[in-house]
C-alpha cells in the first residue's frame, strides 16, 4: 500500500436481507437495486465501492437519503459487516480482524462523530469527553488532562463542568468532536455530524473543522447530503446513488467533468464561480513575446499570426513581465521604434493557478487584458485566461463547451 493511503476499500458491497447470496449474484450480473429488492426482498446498501482515502485528506461521501452513505461509513470500522469486499486500514485488512483486534483498531485508529451527538446526559462535559479514555484504561488524572486539552482544542474551555443540556446544539456537537479527538485517532468518521445544527452554527462548525484540520491533519471521512457542505469541506468528494459510487473527485473535477447525467443534474445549481480555477480555464501555451529578443515587428507578426491584440511578454526564464498591445506596437512601428520594452503594460491582471473565477472577475474590469496565470513562487507564466472564457465560466458552461469555445477562439 502506498504511504499516502490511509484507507482502501476493495469492492465493498453491503446487502440487507435474508437472501444475500442470491442478491449478490444478481448484483454481479448488473441487476438493478429495485429489481433485486423485488425478486429477493434484499436491499442493496452499497454496491461494489472501491476507492482509496489518502492520509490527511477530508474525504466527503455525499448523496441523497438512502444512497448508502451511512452504510458505507459504517463498513470502515465494521459497525456494519460488509457482505463482500475488504477494508484495508494502515495496510491491515480489518475485515479479517478478530473482535479483539477490531476493538483495538476502533479505539486507537478511528473515532466516530454522530449527528445526534450521543452525549451522556448525566455526565459533565469533561466526563463525557473522558469516557472513551476510561474504557481504554487511562488513569483518572491522565484522562482528565487529555479530555481538558481536547475541550480546549474545540474552543469549549470553561464549560467542562457543565452538563450537555446546558449547552447549545453547536456546543454539544463540539463536545462530540472533542470526545472523538480525545482518543487521538488517525481517522475521524463523521456521519452527518453538522446536519442537525442551525445554518449559522453549522457554517461555524464547518469553519472550525477546517481550522482544526489545518492543525491536526487527521484523515476525515465526512458524510453529508448537502452539496454546499461537501464542496466547502471536501478535498475530494464521492457522489453516491443507490449504493453505487457515481464519481470521485475534487469539487472542480465533479463540476467540470461530471461522470454521469445524475452527477450533472446534481451539481447544476452550484455557483461555479467560487470553484472553477484559473488552472482549468487557462490556455496553456499561449503565444508570447520574448522580452530580450523580440522587437516590435516580430511581436506584431506573432499577434497577427494568432489573431490577437495583446500578448504576454516573458523573459528567457519564462517569467511574466507584462502585456504588449497591438495598437501600441503599430504606432511604434510607424515611428521606427524597435524594442518592445517601453510598451509593456505591467499593470495587467495576474493570478496564481488556484485563483477562482470569482477572484479573477474583478481584476478584468477596466482592462481588456487577459489574465496572466503565473506560478506564485517563480513568477513563470503558466498560461492565460481570456476575458471571454472568464465571463462564460461565470455563467454556466460545462467542460466540453469550454473546450469548444477555446477551440473556436483559437481558430479565429
Ligand atoms: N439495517 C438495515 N436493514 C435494511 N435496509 C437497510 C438497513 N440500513 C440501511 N438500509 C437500506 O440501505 C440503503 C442505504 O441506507 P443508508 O442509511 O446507508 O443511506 P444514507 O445515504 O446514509 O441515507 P440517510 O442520509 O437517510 O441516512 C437504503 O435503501 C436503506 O433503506
Amino acid at each position: 500500500m502506498k504511504d499516502n493511503i490511509k484507507i482502501q476499500l476493495k469492492d465493498i458491497t453491503v446487502i440487507f436481507g435474508k437472501k444475500r447470496a442470491e442478491a449478490l449474484k444478481m448484483l454481479d450480473q448488473g441487476v438493478s437495486k429495485n429489481e433485486i429488492l423485488e425478486k429477493t426482498g434484499c436491499t442493496v446498501g452499497v454496491n461494489k465501492a472501491s476507492f482509496d482515502i489518502k492520509t490527511g485528506e477530508v474525504f466527503v461521501v455525499m448523496g441523497l437519503s438512502g444512497s448508502g452513505k451511512s452504510t458505507l461509513l459504517r463498513c470502515l470500522n465494521r459497525l456494519i459487516e460488509p457482505t463482500a469486499g475488504d477494508v484495508i486500514v494502515n495496510g491491515r485488512n480489518i475485515t479479517k480482524e478478530s473482535d479483539k483486534e477490531l476493538l483495538e483498531t476502533r479505539r486507537t485508529e478511528m473515532s466516530m462523530v454522530f449527528q445526534k451527538f450521543g452525549l451522556l446526559p448525566h455526565k459533565t462535559i469533561i466526563d463525557n469527553v473522558a469516557f472513551g479514555l476510561e474504557i481504554r484504561g487511562e488513569s483518572g488524572a491522565k484522562r482528565l488532562e487529555i479530555a481538558q486539552d481536547s475541550i480546549n482544542t474545540v474552543g469549549l474551555e470553561g464549560f467542562q463542568n457543565q452538563y450537555p443540556s446546558q449547552l447549545s446544539g453547536g456546543m454539544q456537537q463540539r463536545v462530540g468532536l472533542a470526545r472523538a479527538l480525545a482518543n487521538n485517532p488517525e481517522v475521524l468518521l463523521m456521519d452527518e455530524a453538522f446536519s442537525a445544527l442551525d445554518p449559522l452554527i453549522r457554517a461555524d462548525m464547518q469553519d472550525q473543522l477546517l481550522e482544526l484540520q489545518n492543525k491536526l491533519k487527521k484523515t476525515v471521512v465526512f458524510i453529508t447530503h448537502d452539496l454546499d457542505e461537501a464542496i466547502k469541506l471536501g478535498d475530494r468528494i464521492a457522489i453516491m446513488k443507490d449504493g453505487f459510487i457515481e464519481q470521485i473527485g475534487t469539487a472542480e473535477d465533479i463540476l467540470t467533468e461530471p461522470a454521469s447525467e445524475y452527477v450533472q443534474a446534481f451539481v447544476s445549481n452550484v455557483d461555479r464561480k467560487s470553484i472553477i480555477t484559473a488552472n482549468t480555464l487557462m490556455f496553456e501555451k499561449p503565444q508570447v513575446a520574448q522580452y530580450e529578443r523580440d522587437g516590435v515587428e516580430v511581436a506584431i507578426r506573432k499577434m497577427r499570426k494568432v489573431s490577437v491584440e495583446v500578448l504576454p511578454v516573458v523573459d528567457n526564464d519564462h517569467i511574466f513581465k507584462g502585456f504588449v498591445w497591438l495598437k501600441d506596437l503599430v504606432g511604434a512601428h510607424k515611428e521606427k521604434k524597435h524594442s518592445i520594452k517601453e510598451f509593456i503594460q505591467t499593470q495587467g491582471p495576474m493570478v496564481n493557478p488556484d485563483a477562482t473565477v470569482e477572484q479573477m472577475l474583478p481584476l478584468i474590469t477596466g482592462t481588456e487584458a487577459p489574465v496572466a496565470v503565473t506560478d506564485e513562487q517563480s513568477g513563470k507564466l503558466k498560461g492565460i485566461v481570456t476575458q471571454i472564457s472568464l465571463i462564460v465560466e461565470a455563467t454556466s458552461f460545462d467542460r466540453e463547451q469550454i473546450e469548444e469555445l477555446k477551440e473556436n477562439l483559437n481558430e479565429q
